[in-house]
């Protein structure tokens, strides 16, 4: 049976200094390690062998999934980074505070930029310090100057069908280490979700999700390993 295990990267400076991150490649706090270890100590505690990982090209989600192979006791499982796994480009927003943001634009106006499904935040203005045109993991890619969770599922899925649905149709054991948005990206297509649906599910930082899945890749089963900070899944069936 195919199994898909989904890992949000562990707290990130930025999480914890409430900034919009998007793109920017912020490392991840002491917290944010202990997490990434714990879910690897769950995984193996789970039995769970992985066979092929794959990450974004940021350093927290890469960081996270690297000590989480190492705490399973995993560390030679072949990993694959792909920007399409980045977490959604927050264009103008990108290193602004959140709470200030708020404050200045409106609660609303915050929650229709964090939580709608198509509606993207202004875009990055050209010239600005967080524009990645120029950096050599992004060569060739046709970048965004901002994103919806639309636009991120549009550049995650072809990466999913590509890359990740072949390994899982194998019946390979896959981990994938992501972000907060990439993550409810692969979520929304795999439970089938309304665009309405998605926006209510919260990924937990560093907390393994075990989704077991059918040969037509289907969800049968999905639970998070840290129970105690689990979050609502979507229902099966
Ligand atoms: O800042 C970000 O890049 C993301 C994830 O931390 O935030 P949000 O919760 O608004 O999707």
């Amino acid at each position: 049976m195919p199994t898909l295990v989904l890992l949000r990267h562990g707290q990130s400076q930025w999480n914890l200094e409430n900034r919009f991150t998007g793109w920017v490649d912020v490392n991840l706090t002491s917290e944010g390690e202990a997490q990434a270890t714990r879910g690897g100590e769950l995984i193996k505690a789970e039995g769970i062998e992985i066979d092929k990982a794959f990450t974004s090209v940021l350093t927290r989600a890469i960081r996270t999934c690297n000590l989480a192979l190492e705490a399973a006791g995993q560390s030679f499982v072949p990993v694959v980074k792909d920007w399409r796994l980045n977490e959604r480009h927050y264009g103008g927003l990108t290193g602004l505070d959140k709470a200030e943001t708020a404050a200045k634009h409106g609660e609303d106006q915050v929650k229709i930029w964090r939580r709608s499904y198509d509606v993207p935040p202004p875009p990055l203005e050209s010239g600005s310090a967080y524009d990645f045109k120029g950096d050599r993991r992004y060569a060739g890619a046709d970048l965004p100057d901002t994103e919806s969770l639309k636009t991120t599922l549009d550049r995650v899925m072809p990466f999913w069908t590509g890359d990740i649905v072949p390994a899982l149709k194998a019946g390979d054991t896959v981990l994938v280490a992501a972000h907060g948005n990439s993550i409810r990206a692969v979520l929304k297509s795999l439970f089938d979700l309304s665009e309405e649906a998605i926006l209510e599910v919260e990924v937990p930082t560093g907390n393994p999700l075990v989704v077991k899945l059918d040969d037509n890749l289907k969800p049968v089963s999905a639970k998070y390993l840290d129970t105690a900070r689990a979050n609502p899944l979507p229902t099966i069936g």
